[in-house]
């Protein structure tokens, strides 16, 4: 698969312009005057940016190398944002991607890019981690990948329970990581900077 442009592949724009001017008279307000008059398309281009991972295929991100390098690689405080399908709200944070090669390396910026083709979809913060490190397990083969992603997510600080700086962590173990308590150790220290 490579990027999707074909038209069945797009979001359907004319759409979700309809439905947030549905959501303006719902509301009760005047979907026609000056300040609304262009904000379903305002949003709908919106979801477009926010949900491109969507239709994004992470594996165009893949130029991976030979190199006999046999340490951990670390990139960390990869600045993120996703959509949270409960309440289409943003949660945002930072990423750190690790991964102990097996004589195969990724360009690091490549790591970046997969966090947002992942994260730039409907998720939950569970899911997003684990598909990161299930998708480079799965195209680098190393021998151990680790993902942790730490976000505050807007559906609970400006609505809800309503507790701002509440931050939320997630990891994925694999491969050696999970299965060897040093290398967990290991990555996990590299990761709080220790
Ligand atoms: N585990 C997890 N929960 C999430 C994530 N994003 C949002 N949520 C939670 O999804 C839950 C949805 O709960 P519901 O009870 O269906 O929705 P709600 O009535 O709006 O819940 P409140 O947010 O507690 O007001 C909430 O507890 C959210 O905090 C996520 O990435 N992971
Ligand atoms: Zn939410």
């Amino acid at each position: 698969m490579t990027e999707q442009n074909n038209n069945e592949n797009n979001f359907d724009l004319p759409r979700i312009e309809n439905a947030v001017k549905e959501i303006i008279n719902a509301i009760g307000e005047d979907p026609d005057r000056e300040g609304l008059r262009d904000t379903p398309s305002r949003v709908a281009r919106m979801y477009e940016e926010l949900l491109a991972g969507w239709k994004s295929d992470p594996s165009q991100h893949l130029r991976v190398f030979q190199e006999r390098y046999d340490e951990i690689v670390l990139l960390r405080d990869i600045p993120f944002y996703s959509v949270c399908e409960h309440h289409l709200m943003p949660f945002i944070g930072k990423a750190h991607v690790a991964y102990l090669p097996d004589g195969r390396v990724i360009g690091v910026s490549k790591l970046a890019r997969i966090v947002d083709s992942f994260a730039h979809r409907l998720q939950v913060q569970e899911r997003c981690t684990g598909q990161i490190a299930d998708f480079i397990m799965e195209k680098l083969q190393p021998m151990g990948a680790a993902v942790v992603m730490e976000a505050t997510h807007g559906c609970m600080t400006i609505r809800g329970a309503k507790k701002s700086g509440a931050m939320m962590v997630t990891s994925a173990l694999r491969g050696i990581f999970k299965s060897d308590q040093r290398s967990r150790s290991e990555v996990l220290s590299l990761i709080r900077g220790d």
